[in-house]
């Protein structure tokens, strides 16, 4: 299980630091917005780029130069370009020697590559120390301010002071950085961009099949089979009192799941003879999902409990309907035979 901790904001801020000078490889969306909000932050910013002269949109106030002249400017290069073309920085290996690197990228799909990016960017350029940060950030995050978006920055690396140079920074930035320990760890990082909804998936999937399973169930007991052996027509069922049952049900199951990984665990460490040793995978994800089964269960029992209150209120128009004809027929007899 990964460890996270929220490091303390320091007291006092140091203005030295404030006034670095950031080298940022790539003039991409994420590079433009970066080396803006840096700029915003008192940091001065050097860009390396391809084309220096070319270059547009660049947040005025910074710096552009050729990759090579860039890296001289500082010791920490924020690496904003995609992983695919790292190759040129090969030939930079000399002058970005004692440099902090920083792997800021992404892939388009989880394990993508045998190594994370991080660490094939630590080969490329062994003599540098390579820290994974800002990868869960987006361009568009940066620009509209950190308020409607993610805070956390999760940093990793296996130098402790570049660590820290670059958590020093994202604190600066107004950001929080999450110390994730070695860079062993940013092959985890940069999956987190990747999972849309990482510990509900399961759950989902997990109501979902109850849901239709119990549904197919109660429509052939209580609307098929009526309707061959009986020839009763139930259909009216499946709006309300189908759905009414299937909702507790599922309920109860999940939260059922959501007790039951505890117990079979128990009994695993029981059996073992001692509670040091890790859970088989699938233990360790069903434990890790407990909290989102049990929201899920809520979620349906609020339904039952929403369903349950709207049949006493069906039934109420239903004689409010039939007393209403009642009425009629005593209102034309009385006029039929009073006349
Ligand atoms: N956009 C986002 O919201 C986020 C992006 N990231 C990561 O940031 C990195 C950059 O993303 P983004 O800025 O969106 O990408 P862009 O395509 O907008 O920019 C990439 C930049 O890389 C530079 N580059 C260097 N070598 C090459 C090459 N051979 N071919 C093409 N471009 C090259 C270019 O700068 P120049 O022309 O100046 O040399 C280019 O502008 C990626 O690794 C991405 O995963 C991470 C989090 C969020
Ligand atoms: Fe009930």
């Amino acid at each position: 299980m990964e460890k996270t901790c929220i490091d303390a904001l320091p007291l006092t801020m140091n203005s030295s630091e404030k006034q670095e000078t950031v080298c940022i490889f790539g003039t991409g969306d994420f590079g433009r917005s970066l080396g803006l909000k840096m700029l915003q932050c008192g940091y001065s910013v050097v860009f390396g780029s391809r084309n220096p002269q070319k270059t547009t949109l660049l947040p005025s106030g910074a710096e552009v130069l050729s990759y090579s002249e860039a890296a001289k400017k500082s010791g920490i290069i924020i690496i904003a370009i995609h992983r695919e073309h790292y190759d040129f920085l090969t030939e930079l290996t000399e002058v970005l020697n004692g440099k902090i690197l920083v792997d800021i990228s992404n892939n388009l799909k989880i394990n993508q590559y045998p190594e994370s990016n991080a660490e094939y960017l630590a080969h490329l350029v062994p003599g540098a120390h390579v820290v994974k940060a800002f990868n869960t950030i987006s361009a568009w995050a940066l620009q509209s301010g950190a308020l409607d978006a993610s805070r956390q920055v999760f940093v990793c690396g296996n130098d402790s002071k570049a660590k820290q140079r670059v958590m020093d920074i994202v604190r600066n930035l107004g950001l929080t950085p999450m110390d994730q320990g070695s860079l062993m760890a940013a092959k985890e990082i940069e999956k987190y961009p990747l999972q849309l909804f990482p510990m509900w998936r399961f759950p989902f999937y997990l109501s979902a099949v109850l849901c239709v399973f119990l549904f197919f169930y109660c429509v052939i007991r209580d609307v098929i089979y009526p309707y061959v052996y009986e020839k009763k027509d139930n259909t009216f069922r499946m709006a309300i009192s189908i759905p009414n049952r299937i909702f507790p049900i599922t309920a109860l199951t999940l939260l059922a799941l959501v007790y039951l990984p505890g117990v079979i665990a128990a009994i695993l460490q029981l059996y073992r003879g001692t509670k040091y040793r890790r859970f088989p995978d699938w233990l360790d994800h069903w434990m890790l999902c407990r909290k989102q089964l049990g929201l899920v269960a809520l979620g349906f029992a609020f339904l039952h409990v929403l369903y349950t209150l709207v049949i006493p209120i069906r039934y109420y128009v239903r004689w409010r309907l039939g007393n209403l004809t009642v009425t009629q027929v005593n209102l034309f007899l009385y006029i039929f035979f009073c006349s």
